[in-house]
């Protein structure tokens, strides 16, 4: 048995959460590892149970446990969206043991660098996902989409415990370079989410019109301008940028959606990491300022 404090702790029950919870519980039924405490804002218990729909619509009943301060943690994975991990981390600085592990498994960039800088003492692993997953209540999840997370930290050592826990995870990988990997996403994110909100489309129809693909293009070319600066030199940036339009073309990008939703997007982690890049360089990157300042009359970001 593994003891408590030694269990993983899920901070952020939304929809990537939950797919985590149900991941590692499910390896819990073939190891001796233990399903997760899940952990929200309050830190009290929320659902008992909560509705895992798989990608062939099996729904499975999966029992939630709650952390409510009760002990230390040793193992964190924080899900919540970008700009809710700072204030999430301060909330759970009393408990977190001095050399914590912490996986941050959000879209975007800065935010690392910020938790990194800011406790110096944790063990900081960072991760990026492809999976497709929704919440069609508070206790129902859906598995949409099979992708791949990746995970890595600042260098390129393995742990040692990561054999025996996330690789066994179905669809983890490991990168020795997981910050090539994130500025390579961050870029293409900071080209289509935007644009997604100004022309309120698919991804797909960035490309089916001369003055979207035009913006799409311009803004993923200051992209690679600005990455080769940071070291990332990325040579084929539009044509990525382009490929992804075009494989997730029925798609509504996550910054489409939380736009339609009333919510807070995360292009300040995504656009904004990218100008404060191309600020610390001495670069211009008018086509991210323009759009920036045109979807913030439309969006919350
Ligand atoms: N969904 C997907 O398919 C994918 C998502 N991602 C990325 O993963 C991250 C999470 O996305 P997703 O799961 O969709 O987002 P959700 O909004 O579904 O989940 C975030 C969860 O974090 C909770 N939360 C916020 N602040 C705290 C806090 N201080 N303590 C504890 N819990 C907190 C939120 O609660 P509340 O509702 O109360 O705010 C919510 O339950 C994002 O960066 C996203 O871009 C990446 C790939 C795919
Ligand atoms: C790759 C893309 C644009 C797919 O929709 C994405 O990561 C997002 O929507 O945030």
């Amino acid at each position: 048995m593994t003891p408590n404090n030694q269990q993983w702790h899920i901070a952020g029950p939304g929809a990537i959460g939950l797919l985590y919870h149900y991941k590692v519980s499910e390896l819990s039924n073939f190891c001796h590892s233990q399903t997760p405490y899940l952990i929200n804002r309050s830190l009290n218990n929320s659902f008992e149970k909560y509705t895992f729909i798989n990608l062939q619509q099996e729904a499975q009943q999966i029992p939630a446990k709650w952390f409510k301060g009760q002990h230390i943690i040793h193992k964190l994975v924080v899900t919540t969206k970008s700009h809710q991990v700072i204030q999430c981390l301060e909330s759970l600085t009393p408990y977190l043991a001095n050399h914590c592990q912490i996986i941050l498994l959000h879209n975007g960039l800065g935010v690392q660098q910020q938790v990194t800088a800011r406790w110096p003492e944790f063990d900081v692993f960072f991760g990026s996902s492809t999976e497709g997953v929704w919440k069609s209540s508070d206790n129902t999840v859906h598995h949409a989409g099979n992708g791949i997370t990746t995970f890595g930290r600042e260098h390129p050592q393995k742990p040692e415990w990561w054999g025996e826990e996330i690789s066994k995870l179905p669809n983890s990988q490991w990168s020795p370079d997981i910050l090539s990997q994130l500025h390579n996403k961050v870029a293409v994110n900071a080209s289509i989410n935007p644009l997604t909100i100004l022309f309120e489309c698919k991804n797909g129809e960035l490309l089916s019109n001369e003055d979207r693909l035009q913006l799409l293009d311009q803004l993923s070319e200051e992209s690679r301008l600005v990455l080769k600066s940071e070291g990332y030199d990325i040579p084929s940036m539009k044509y990525i940028v382009r490929d992804i339009a075009r494989k997730t073309g029925q798609n509504y990008s996550s910054s489409y959606q939380d736009w339609k939703h009333k919510r807070t997007t995360e292009l300040s982690n995504m656009n904004g990491y990218i100008m404060n890049l191309a600020k610390k360089h001495g670069l211009s990157t008018p086509t991210h300022d323009k759009v920036m300042n045109d979807v913030a009359t439309k969006a919350s970001i």
